[in-house]
């Protein structure tokens, strides 16, 4: 964390962890309220695996979000780690926001969250905030609101807003800050003004090109993909306005079989994961940028804590 930077009187900061089962829409909902991508998106459930922080700096108020991997069942070390820090979150964060996709009835899976949430030994104020509204009726979404507000009941705990919205089409995005807002106290700005992650740029390097090597892939490869940045820097002898960043990166994969799948058809996925990351790498950091992409297996890696430890969780 930075140093503190001098607010105004009456300036509101603080924590807010978004919470919800997989594919919610946690990470676009954070982009969308920090108006940039911080957080990883794809259609595959269960693709984060950090504990994202957006920032969002207005004048009255800094709004540190939380974007954290979801709860499962712990089949591998590297679930288990990740629960872990799950939990570690929600006990240091000053709001917890439960999303509900308003396509999607209130069931087992929100229950099951709501009740971890509602047995934490001191839990945070909570919020609750309907996502994706624009993909249903308004009927739907005011139906969304009462099975919400019935699960309070439920569940044993009390949500203080309740707010819908939708992160892709903008609708009511900047109501959901400010509700977020109010629900903090005052408080000192943490990080300074236009700082929108705290993520070191090698972590959303690889990030973009894990998202971008989900795409065009089934199954269970999505969860055996990582990636580990294996250099990085910028190409010595450039002229000053030409600069030109190297990465040099490896999809890691679980086993020998994966191998032939990521690279692709004449290598077809590996270039196309290339082409992808390389531009959303290049609209991130403002620069122009060779990728050198290779695919590795490292046997079992979710469950080898040697390589867990390697590639950072
Ligand atoms: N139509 C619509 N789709 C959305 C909205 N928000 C998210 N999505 C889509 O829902 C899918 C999942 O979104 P994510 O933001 O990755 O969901 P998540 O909750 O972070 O998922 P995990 O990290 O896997 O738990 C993506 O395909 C998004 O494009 C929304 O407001 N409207």
């Amino acid at each position: 964390m930075t140093e503190q930077v001098a607010t105004p009187e009456g300036f509101k900061s603080g924590f807010v962890c978004f919470v919800g089962r997989p594919n919610a829409g946690k990470s676009t909902l954070t982009n969308a309220l920090v108006g940039s991508k911080v957080a990883i998106t794809s259609s595959k459930p269960q693709t984060t695996r950090h504990a994202v922080r957006g920032i969002i700096s207005r004048p009255d108020a800094q709004l540190v979000i939380i974007d954290t991997p979801g709860l499962s069942k712990p089949r591998s070390l590297l679930q288990e780690r990740l629960n872990d820090l799950v939990y570690a979150t929600w006990s240091e964060v000053d709001v917890i926001a439960i999303i509900f996709p308003a396509n999607q009835h209130v069931g087992p899976g929100d229950e099951y969250l709501v009740r971890e949430v509602a047995s934490l030994p001191h839990p945070p104020r909570l919020a609750a905030i309907c996502s994706k509204t624009d993909l249903v009726s308004p009927e739907r979404v005011a139906k969304q609101l009462l099975e919400i507000a019935a699960l309070q009941e439920k569940a044993g705990l009390t949500f203080d807003e309740i707010v819908p919205c939708s992160a892709l089409s903008g609708g009511q995005v900047d109501e959901v800050a400010d509700v977020l807002i109010s629900m903090l106290d005052e408080g000192p700005a943490y990080y300074p003004d236009g700082e929108v992650t705290d993520e070191p740029t090698e972590t959303l390097v690889g990030e973009l090109i894990r998202e971008a090597a989900l795409e065009g892939v089934r199954d269970e490869l999505p969860h055996s993909i990582a990636v580990e940045i294996d250099e990085m820097g910028l190409r010595a002898g450039r002229p000053d306005d030409r600069p030109l960043l190297d990465i040099y990166a490896s999809l890691v994969v679980e086993r020998d079989s994966q191998k032939p799948i990521m690279i692709g058809r004449g290598g077809e996925h590996i270039k196309q994961v290339g082409t992808d990351a390389r531009r959303q790498i290049s609209a991130l950091l403002g620069t122009p940028v060779h990728l050198d992409l290779k695919v590795k297996v490292l046997k079992e890696w979710q469950r080898d804590p040697r390589h867990l430890n390697r590639l950072g969780f």
